[in-house]
């Protein structure tokens, strides 16, 4: 009998001993897992890393799309919204210069504000005047203009006895409009034959914006519904065909370019004859502007032109001017028009210059109209002229 006790006892012993142990396993599994579970958590934790880069790559678009909205200047450029079909689709010309009109006023208020001074004056004494002349000055109307402006201002408001701000103010306005001349004819020459295309040369200094405006020209011109080709005759610089390129791609259209140091009238050649066999409306040739010497410059240009009009005639020949370089740009632009024949003027910079009188030098300097102004950097930041909303412009209204 004494053994089955001692198997009894053994049995319990063993039953504790199997129940302790599980406890314990038990206990070490759980500690276990604990230890474990941060490392699964920022395992988990760490998945969304490439699905957050996944989820990145709109955001890699929104940035292309607000670079692109920020260049055109517009107010909210950090809009996360995809990039929206329509930020390519070019605007109507005609409303250009309405939806600009605020930089103008913006960059102008000077003015403005010195006819509100003129006006508000107790007695309009020799003194108000000089001020009044001297804002005008300053916004580079030019002496000879001013002077014409002020004494015709003067006169009226003596002999119309005109003491009512708005009066003076409109009066103030038809004077500057005829200064501006809106009688000019400010279209873009783009007759052609049939079989060749008009061909645009688009000429002055570098860095006043000629590779800017030939793609926002470009731009313009495909809203208007026709096919255009870009010519990179800037060979000068390495850059500046890569420049053009990049504007042709932005706005649809294709850029012919040479070698870097190329003959830039054989670039402008080639382009020309592409257009030919293409059958595109118009070729914007952008050339490089060095003033080096008038000699060399004449040399260049000449030589882009008469090569060029061996294939078809050059329409147009517009001059770059940037607005804020005032007198030095005017110098400019006579060394210019003396070496070759200007048919237009593009002002540039005006979003950022209070010099719009600029607008009436250049016009009587040249004799050749302002065709197109330049109201900041994005791709519709360009309008065709139009003397009266240029005038509210500058006049704040
Ligand atoms: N604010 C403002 N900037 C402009 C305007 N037009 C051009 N620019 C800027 O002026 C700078 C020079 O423009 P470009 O088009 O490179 O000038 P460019 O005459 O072709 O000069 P090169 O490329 O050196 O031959 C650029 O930073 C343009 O974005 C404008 O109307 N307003």
């Amino acid at each position: 009998m004494d053994w089955i006790f001692w198997v009894i006892i053994g049995g319990i012993v063993l039953a504790v001993l199997v129940a302790f142990g599980s406890i314990y396993l038990g206990k070490r599994r759980n500690e276990v897992e604990a230890s474990r579970t941060p490392a699964v958590e920022s395992a988990v934790a760490a998945e969304p890393a490439p699905v957050e880069q996944a989820a990145d790559e709109p955001v890699e678009t929104d940035a292309s799309a607000a670079g692109i909205a920020e260049a055109e200047g517009a107010p909210e450029p950090a809009a996360t919204a995809p990039q929206a079909p329509e930020l390519e689709r070019p605007e109507a010309p005609e409303s250009r210069l309405v939806r600009l009109r605020r930089r103008l006023a913006g960059s102008n208020n000077s003015l403005a504000r010195a006819l509100a001074d003129l006006l508000s004056a107790d007695r309009i004494d020799d003194d108000t005047w000089d001020d009044f002349e001297a804002t005008l000055i300053s916004s580079d109307l030019g002496v000879a203009p001013t002077g014409e402006l002020v004494e015709s201002l003067r006169q009226k408001l003596r002999v119309e006895g005109i003491s009512d701000p708005g009066q003076a103010k409109s009066l103030l306005r038809s004077e500057l409009l005829g200064l501006v001349d809106p009688g000019l004819d400010r279209g873009l020459n783009l007759d052609h034959e049939p079989g060749q295309p008009a061909v645009v040369l688009v000429v002055g200094v570098n860095g006043t914006g000629k590779t800017t405006t030939v793609g926002k020209l470009g731009r313009m011109l495909v809203a208007d519904g026709r096919s255009v080709l870009f010519g990179a005759a800037d060979t000068f610089r390495a850059a500046a065909a890569e420049q053009l390129t990049t504007w042709g791609d932005r706005v649809g259209v294709e850029t012919v370019r040479g070698e870097e140091g190329a003959d830039p009238a054989s670039v402008a050649f080639a382009a020309v004859d592409q257009g030919i066999q293409r059958g595109v409306d118009v070729v914007l040739v952008d050339t490089a502007g060095r003033l080096h010497t008038k000699v060399g410059l004449m040399d260049e240009l000449g030589k882009v032109k008469r090569v060029v009009e061996k294939k078809a005639p050059v329409g147009e020949v517009l001059l770059v001017l940037d607005a804020t370089t005032g007198q030095n740009g005017l110098t400019q632009a006579r060394v210019f028009s003396e070496v070759v024949d200007i048919t237009g003027i593009v002002l540039t910079k005006l979003d950022g210059s209070a010099k719009g009188g600029i607008v009436v030098q250049v016009q009587r300097d040249l004799g050749v109209p302002v065709k197109f102004i330049g109201l900041g950097e994005g791709v519709d930041d360009l309008a065709p002229f139009d003397a009266d909303q240029f005038v509210d412009g500058i006049l704040g209204d």
